[in-house]
C-alpha cells in the first residue's frame, strides 16, 4: 500500500518549497517537489556555501532509483540551483566507482559529501580513500541521505527520512562531530577494512550474506525477514570466539561489535550505542540457546529504545569496549564455503577462509583498533542530529 507525505523543505525568495514523498512499505516510489507562496514574509536570499558540495548518488542502493524516487534530480538539484549553490553531482557507474570516487579526492581540499545511498557505499568509499599525510587543513565532512536499504547509520544520526536529513542541512540545523572509525585487520595479517557500523560473525553475518541471494533481491528491508527464517532453521550458529583482554570466550550464535544503535530504522540492538563516541558495544548471544530463545533475543532490538539497558541475562554478554583487541576464532571448518566463517563488516561480505596466512592456521585472528577520526590525509567529519 503506498502512503502519501509532504515535508516542507526550504523557504526562499517568497516561495515555500516542499516535497510530496510516495512510500510502498520500506521502498520511496515518488520524490516531486511542490512549490506555493510563502505564507509569511522569508528570509532574504541567501548563497548557500560549502567548500567543494559534491552529491554521491549510489544510484544501486535501496532498489535502485526510478524517474519518480530519483530524489537527486527530483529534489537535491532543483533546489541547490534555486538556491545558487555551487555543487557537483557524481552518479555510480558501476560497483567500483564509489571507492574510486573516494580514491580521487584531492588532499589539499576540504570536501561535504551527501551520500545518496545505504552504508556500504560509505565503507567503500571509506575505504578507497587513499593514503596520504595529514593536512591540517583537509577534511570530509559527510552527510547520509538515507537510500539504502538498512541504512544504520542515517538512522543512528537521527536522519531518517532523506528529505528531512537534506531540510535539515540546509537549513543549518545538524551538528557536524569527528566520526569514530574502526579498522579490521583480517586474519592474513594483510587486508585491513576501516569500518564504523558493525563487525560481525554468526547469525548477522550469515544473514547479511543470504540476503544477497538473487531470490531476495527485488525486495526492500524485508528480505532480512525471509532470510532469517532459512538461517535459523539450517545453520550451526556455532562461533567459538574469544577475546582474551576482554574475558570474553564461548560459543555463540550470535557476535557483533557494533557502533550504532540502530541497524535499521526501528531496530536498536544496541541501545546504548553512541554513533558520536570512539567506542565499540560487543552484543553476543550464546550457541547455548535454542532457535526459539535466540529469536526472541535478537527480535528484542525491535523494542528497544535508545539509552536502554539490556535485561542481564546469562546467554547475553553486552559489553563496552574502548580500547584495540583481537578476536580469536577457533571453529573447525566443514566445507569449502563454510558459513561459520562468514564476517560481515558495515554490509561488506568475506568469508575468513579465504584470508588465512596458511592453509594449516587452525586460530584465525582478527585485529580490531580504534582509529583517529582521520582518514590518509583528511580528519572525518560527519553530520547528525544528538
Ligand atoms: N551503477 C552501479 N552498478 C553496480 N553496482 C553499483 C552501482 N552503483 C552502486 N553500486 C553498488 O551498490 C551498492 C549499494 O549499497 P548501499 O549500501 O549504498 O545500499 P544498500 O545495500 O541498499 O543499503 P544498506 O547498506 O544500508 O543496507 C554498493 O556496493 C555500490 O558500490
Amino acid at each position: 500500500m503506498i502512503t502519501t507525505v509532504r515535508k516542507h523543505l526550504v523557504d526562499f525568495c517568497g516561495e515555500r518549497i516542499s516535497v510530496e514523498i510516495d512510500k510502498d512499505g520500506s521502498k520511496y516510489t515518488k520524490f516531486a517537489l511542490l512549490s506555493e507562496p510563502c505564507p509569511q514574509e522569508c528570509a532574504p536570499p541567501q548563497l548557500f556555501t560549502r567548500e567543494n558540495l559534491i552529491v554521491l548518488d549510489s544510484v544501486h542502493s535501496g532498489t535502485g532509483r526510478t524517474s519518480g524516487n530519483d530524489i537527486t534530480v527530483n529534489v537535491i538539484e532543483p533546489v541547490l540551483r534555486r538556491l545558487h549553490a555551487r555543487y557537483q553531482v557524481v552518479k555510480s557507474q558501476n560497483s567500483k566507482s564509489v571507492a574510486e570516487f573516494g580514491n580521487q579526492l584531492d588532499p589539499t581540499q576540504s570536501y561535504t559529501i551527501l551520500f545518496v545511498s545505504g552504508d556500504t557505499s560509505v565503507s567503500e568509499f571509506f575505504n578507497g580513500v587513499g593514503a596520504g599525510v595529514p593536512s591540517p587543513r583537509s577534511s570530509l565532512t559527510i552527510l547520509p541521505i538515507a537510500m539504502g536499504t538498512g541504512n544504520a547509520l542515517a538512522n543512528s544520526l537521527n536522519l531518517n527520512c532523506p528529505v528531512e536529513a537534506f531540510a535539515s542541512f540546509l537549513r543549518g540545523e545538524l551538528v557536524t562531530a569527528e566520526f569514530p572509525l574502526y579498522r579490521a585487520i583480517l586474519p592474513d595479517g594483510e587486508t585491513s577494512v576501516v569500518f564504523f557500523i558493525v563487525l560481525s560473525l554468526g547469525f548477522h553475518a550469515n544473514l547479511l550474506h543470504a540476503a544477497e541471494n538473487e531470490k531476495y533481491k527485488s525486495m526492500g528491508v524485508e528480505r532480512f525477514q525471509e532470510a532469517s527464517g532459512d538461517i535459523l532453521q539450517n545453520y550451526k550458529l556455532q562461533e567459538q570466539i574469544t577475546l582474551d583482554k576482554q574475558g570474553v570466550a564461548g560459543s555463540y550464535a550470535y557476535f557483533a561489535l557494533v557502533n550504532v544503535p540502530n541497524l535499521e530504522a526501528s531496530y536498536i540492538p544496541s541501545p546504548q550505542s553512541d554513533p558520536f563516541k570512539h567506542e565499540l558495544h560487543l552484543l553476543a548471544y550464546s550457541s547455548s540457546l535454542n532457535r526459539k530463545q535466540l529469536l526472541e533475543r535478537i527480535m528484542a532490538g525491535y523494542k528497544n529504545r535508545r539509552g536502554d539497558e539490556l535485561t542481564a541475562d546469562p546467554y547475553t554478554t553486552y559489553k563496552r569496549i574502548s580500547e584495540g583487541f583481537e578476536i580469536k576464532l577457533q571453529n573447525k571448518q566443514e566445507g569449502p564455503n563454510d558459513p561459520a566463517f562468514e564476517l560481515c563488516l558495515d554490509g561488506q561480505l568475506y568469508n575468513l577462509l579465504q584470508y588465512k596466512s596458511d592453509q594449516h592456521q587452525e586460530e584465525l585472528t582478527i585485529q580490531v583498533e580504534l582509529i583517529d577520526s582521520a582518514l590518509g590525509s583528511f580528519d572525518i567529519l560527519v553530520m547528525g542530529k544528538h
